[in-house]
């Protein structure tokens, strides 16, 4: 008789876990967690307090803060690092991973010098392991409190998509494949950029036409880099598309949202970094976006001034001026 698959899940923050918790729902799960004292909480009392309060896990899931013992119980790998750490946890990893586990990235940031996608950090640390990515509009908080919520697992192999997708499916969370891996990853990434731009407006008090607009001509630059890159433009009106934007832009549980609004408030992005204590991978991003869309020759306004608030110290006032300037193009295309 063949052995359930077992799943194991890379990081310990507040996706990491709930992701680990609704594997753990299906088939054995085991999830890395750098402290061991995270890892020793979530055996104990089934909790991750320092991430997700008192929100309660799946009794079954497992931790460790052994990587060695969390690759080797892996069929299959699920990296749910922030960006900037994918490349060093997965070094560490690699030589404990059985060949053609498939791996599937949760990250949704570039890494900083390199440009590099999650998924392609993991091609490069983990070579000839077929590579996907879980995403969507998916905040950790809401999907363990079982409000019902969508996923996306995209990866180009559809047989290997459709193995993965029950894997991670719940009573209320739905899990759909799609084959536009670059798409679904440009999405999830490309939407914390606007996400900071949609704070910020909130921050300064804007209304709900401001709202709305922000929402949508950020759409626009992000399917605009997206296709110039060789993505799919239909999968950015998806789930990983417009349903993270939506989600990430509108929610006061984005952490990209909140670093937004809170520099509209003046405070420094080192106050919040402080007081907030988990990842805004928008922050670190924004600048290579902006050099993406340049190489790409493609008009981001947006992220532009997103870029320039955290990197340049501009004011959030001031960039919204900024983007009062922008040239009203044509709606569809741009103008040269
Ligand atoms: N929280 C959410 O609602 C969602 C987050 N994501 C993405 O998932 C990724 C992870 O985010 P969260 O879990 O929310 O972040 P988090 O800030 O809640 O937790 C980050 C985790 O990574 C660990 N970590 C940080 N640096 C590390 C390093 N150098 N080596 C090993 N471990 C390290 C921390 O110890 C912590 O366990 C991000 O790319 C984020 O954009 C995606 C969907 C939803
Ligand atoms: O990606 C997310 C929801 O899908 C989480 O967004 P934040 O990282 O801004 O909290």
């Amino acid at each position: 008789m063949s052995r359930p698959v077992q799943v194991t899940v890379l990081g310990g923050g507040s996706w990491g876990t709930t992701v680990a918790s609704l594997a753990a729902g299906n088939t054995p799960t085991l999830l890395w967690a750098r402290s061991a004292d995270t890892a020793r909480e979530i055996n104990e009392q089934h909790t991750n307090s320092r991430y997700l309060e008192d929100r309660a896990l799946t009794p079954s899931l497992r931790a460790t803060s052994d990587l060695r013992e969390a690759a080797e119980h892996a069929d299959v790998l699920v990296v749910g690092t922030p960006s900037h750490s994918i490349r060093d946890v997965l070094a560490e990893a690699a030589p404990h991973v059985r060949p053609w586990v498939p791996v599937l990235s949760l990250a949704k940031g570039l890494e900083a010098g390199t440009r590099l996608r999650p998924t392609q950090i993991i091609g490069e640390t983990l070579p000839g392991h077929p590579v996907g990515l879980l995403a969507g509009p998916n905040l950790a908080r809401e999907v363990l409190d079982g409000k019902a919520a969508a996923a996306v697992v995209a990866l180009p192999d559809a047989a290997t998509a459709c193995a993965l997708q029950p894997l991670f499916a719940a009573h209320l969370f739905r899990v759909y494949r799609n084959e536009d891996l670059l798409g679904s990853e440009l999405g999830g990434v490309l939407k914390n950029i606007i996400a900071i731009a949609a704070g910020m407006a909130e921050g300064l008090g804007v209304g709900d036409n401001t709202r709305a607009m922000v929402l949508t001509r950020g759409l626009s630059e992000i399917t605009r880099l997206g296709v110039a890159m060789g993505a799919q433009e239909r999968t950015f009106a998806g789930l990983t598309g417009l349903g993270d934007l939506m989600a990430t832009c509108m929610s006061p549980l984005s952490r990209n949202r909140r670093v937004g609004e809170a520099l509209a408030r003046d405070k420094t992005l080192e106050e919040i970094t402080a007081e907030m204590g988990q990842v805004a991978e928008g922050v670190k991003t924004a600048r290579t976006v902006v050099e993406l869309a340049r190489e790409h020759d493609v008009r981001m306004p947006i992220a532009e001034e997103v870029d320039a608030v955290v990197n340049d110290g501009r004011h959030p006032r001031e960039a919204y001026r900024g983007l009062r300037r922008a040239a009203a193009e044509h709606e569809y295309h741009e103008v040269a």
